[in-house]
């Protein structure tokens, strides 16, 4: 990325920004192909999801993610560049999609700060391959034409335009000059959408995908699998279809999810034909921030109690069940394992902790690693990608029984979600306690961990208390 030393803020005028995509524009000509031009503003404060929403229309692509607790939140719409891979190199194949970008774009703007400059947003689906008819692919990845985000309670906007050696200039420059001026004072009202709002839908019908009692079937058939040798440990998730009586609005149902989940990534990701996938995740999966790369271990799960000595009573057993430290022990020890065969010298608490959320509780350790300079996002995502937390242990033999132990194909359900910038940092969530959203149905998911131990029932259980977030937030008025 080349940073051209230019204020936009200084000489706020629409020659000046015409100025600014000529010189992008000699760079394309000279290059002989299109040049990404990236600006970024320091504006005043604004809700990103209240800006998504104050323009969302369903065929429009969009990504947004909010973590209320780090006061973070970021919005990307509308695809000035887009890309998609499929197969076990999607990872690297994307990485190489964002380093090439990268390499023909020219920023311009407040650099320094974090959430500046081209953002791209990626979506990785939980298999390698996507079966047909699925909303998403393999992997797919955008750059978005407007980005807002907050961190930290200062707002920035980003305009982003592909310049070619033929671009109108002025008809572009006029175009982000009015954007400018809509993100300097922005009006919030929204467009009409059918939702009835108000009453809660009681119209809504729930059911379990496949058929009474396929759940517990697969856990004791992977139970017998696990007795056999073939693995130890297995993720397997239950899927539910609710249809409303009215379209559900994906992004009103994102504000209910950051104002009970604060501590975990309320995330919308619209594929642009009227699909989103949604929900509260509450799994880091990866963050490298100036070559620091966190990520951690969350597994094992126990429900909230409904007093304080219950929830303290509930809690302290998970702390000391046998089983749910072996299921803990098996997702840490392969993150580890993993980072060292990246040469990286991960350092973690010896004992996990509780992290308690609205509806559950789990054990957690955070992990942390420097970066060398040469390793970048993609590289680490596809040594770390799947985790036991969501596929199991050995990786191969376990994610090799998900599909036939499961009723449906997972999508986004428990892949990885998030974003790369410009300057290589980026961000990776997984994709749980989610729904695929289109008119007025969703998909739920929510699964568990199974290893010996475990009970069909108490599994079948588990995946319930984790489906509560989702389906009371898509229930609400
Ligand atoms: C698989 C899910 O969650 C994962 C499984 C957990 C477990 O089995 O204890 C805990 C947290 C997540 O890593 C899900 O929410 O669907």
């Amino acid at each position: 990325m080349t940073i051209l030393p230019l204020d936009p803020t200084a000489n706020p005028t629409p020659a000046a920004l015409e100025d600014f995509l000529a010189q992008v524009q000699a760079a394309a000509r000279q290059r002989g192909r299109a040049q990404l031009a990236s600006i970024s503003v320091e504006v005043e404060a604004l809700d990103p999801l209240a800006v998504l929403e104050s323009i969302f229309e369903p065929g429009e692509r969009h990504f947004y993610v909010e973590r209320p607790a780090e006061g973070l939140a970021v919005a990307g719409a509308e695809a000035v560049l887009a890309f998609e891979a499929k197969g076990p190199e999607r990872f690297a194949a994307v990485q190489r999609f964002i380093d090439e970008t990268l390499a023909n774009t020219i920023a311009v703007g407040d650099l320094g700060a974090s959430l500046t400059g081209p953002h791209f947003f990626a979506a990785f689906s939980f298999f390698a391959e996507t079966e047909p008819g699925e909303a998403f692919a393999a992997a797919s990845v955008f750059v978005p034409r407007w980005q807002v985000s907050q961190r930290a309670g200062r707002t920035v906007a980003v305009a982003n335009l592909l310049i070619e050696a033929g671009s109108d200039l002025h008809a572009l420059a006029a175009r982000v000059w009015r954007a400018h001026g809509k993100f300097r004072a922005f009006d919030y009202s929204t467009p009409e959408f059918p939702v009835a709002a108000g009453a809660p839908d009681v119209a809504a019908t729930l059911r379990d995908v496949g058929s009474d009692g396929f759940y517990q079937r697969s856990v004791a058939r992977a139970l017998e699998e696990i007795a056999s040798g073939e693995f130890q440990k297995i993720v397997l998730a239950r899927a539910k279809d609710l249809t409303a009586a009215a379209p559900l609005h994906p992004l009103r149902v994102l504000n209910g999810l950051r104002q009970r989940f604060g501590d975990c990534y309320s995330f919308s990701v619209a594929n642009g034909r009227g699909q989103s996938f949604i929900g509260a995740s509450p799994e880091r999966l990866l963050r490298v921030q100036a070559q620091v790369l966190t990520t951690e271990a969350l597994a094992g799960s126990a429900p909230r109690g409904a007093t304080a000595s219950e929830d303290a009573a509930v809690g302290g057993a998970l702390l000391r069940s046998e089983k749910d430290l072996r299921e803990h022990r098996a997702v840490l020890g392969s993150i580890v394992r993993r980072l060292r065969e990246l040469s990286l010298v991960p350092e973690y608490p010896q004992r996990p902790v509780l992290r308690r959320f609205a509806n559950v509780q789990h054990l957690h350790t955070p992990v942390r690693a420097r970066l060398p300079d040469d390793v970048r996002v993609g590289e680490v995502l596809s040594r770390l990608y799947p985790t036991p937390a969501v596929g199991g242990t050995p990786r191969a033999a376990a994610v090799a029984r998900i599909r036939e132990h499961e009723a449906f194909p997972r999508g986004l359900y428990a892949g990885a979600i998030g974003w790369i910038d410009g300057r290589g940092d980026g961000e990776f969530f997984l994709g749980l306690r989610s729904a695929l959203v289109e008119g007025a149905t969703a998909r739920l998911y929510a699964g568990a961990g199974i290893v010996a131990g475990s009970s069909p029932e108490q599994e079948f259980a588990e995946a319930e208390w984790k489906f509560r977030a989702m389906q009371e937030a898509l229930l609400a008025p």
